[in-house]
């Protein structure tokens, strides 16, 4: 099942998927032990890239748990959950792509490595009326930085994307100008966090936005960032695209 997301500003349609089975009902989990959930037993769309954002064995009861509360609230409406590709074209709409995009062998850099679990386990719900994007994040240990815990550049990606992804659904294609991050706790490794991103204003092509790194319970305030990302000028990319032909 796909709904068709229009972003409010840039009226571009955002195709999100639901897929049926994984609008599974709230377990408890005291009372169900967590069955291995490999992405393809639950949502194999046949001629779709894999959607990595769903749950595999990698993820941890914590990760589980968040997942099933947002998916829940997906039913009201409110929020969607992002598919989640290894390539990033994937994700833009055809409508939206630049003639010269066509896809290469090349990897969205938060998918890049292959293995569950190891790298960055992650999801993302918009809320399109809040204009925010909610990423739940498990880093892998191969994201290590400091002994134990995740690398700062690693928080940064994740930050980065987050919302960079509430701007694109905001703004349509934008890119960073400017990531400022403070960071107040270290993210141990194999945790689970809530990244939560929010478009603060728009100035013409300018968004400006903000987000923070919360433990599940809220306890705990890992990292907190700003951000301003510029929506691409059509005739200045396609003035650089013709540049690099
Ligand atoms: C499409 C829908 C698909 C749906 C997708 C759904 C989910 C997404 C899924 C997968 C995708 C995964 C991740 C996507 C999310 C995030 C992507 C990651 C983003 C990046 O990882 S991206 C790489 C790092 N990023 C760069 O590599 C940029 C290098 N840079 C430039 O390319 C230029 O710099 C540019 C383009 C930024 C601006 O260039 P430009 O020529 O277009 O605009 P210009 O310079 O005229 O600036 C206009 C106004 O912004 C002000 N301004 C500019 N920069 C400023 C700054 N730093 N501080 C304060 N003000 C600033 C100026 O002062 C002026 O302000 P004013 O108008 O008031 O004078």
């Amino acid at each position: 099942m796909c709904t068709r997301l229009r972003a409010p500003i840039t009226n571009t349609c955002v195709h999100t998927c639901v897929c049926p089975h994984a609008n599974a009902p709230l377990r408890d989990a005291a009372a169900h032990p967590v069955p291995p959930r490999s992405p393809q037993a639950l949502c194999s769309q046949p001629g779709r890239p894999k959607d990595y954002a769903l749950p595999n064995a990698s993820w941890s009861r914590d990760m589980l748990d968040l997942y099933d509360r947002f998916l829940a609230m997906t039913k009201e409406g409110l929020w969607k959950r992002i598919p989640s590709y290894n390539n990033v074209l994937d994700h833009i709409p055809e409508s939206m792509k630049l003639a010269h995009e066509k896809k290469k062998d090349t990897r969205l850099f938060l998918r890049s490595i292959e293995a569950e679990g190891v790298g960055f386990e992650y999801v993302m719900f918009l809320n399109s009326s809040e204009k925010r994007v909610v990423c739940l994040f498990q880093p892998g240990s191969y994201l290590e930085g400091h002994p134990g815990f995740a690398h700062g550049g690693s928080i940064a990606t994740i930050i980065d994307s987050t919302i960079g992804s509430c701007a694109i659904f905001v703004a349509g294609r934008v890119m960073t100008a400017n990531l400022s991050i403070n960071y107040m706790s270290p993210v141990p490794l194999g945790s689970v966090v809530l990244v939560d991103s929010k478009v603060d204003k728009v100035e013409g092509r300018k968004v400006f936005l903000s987000c923070k790194v919360q433990s599940v319970d809220g306890g705990t305030l890992h990292a907190e960032a700003t951000a301003l990302f510029i929506q691409l000028d059509a005739t200045k990319s396609q003035k650089q695209q013709a540049s690099c032909q």
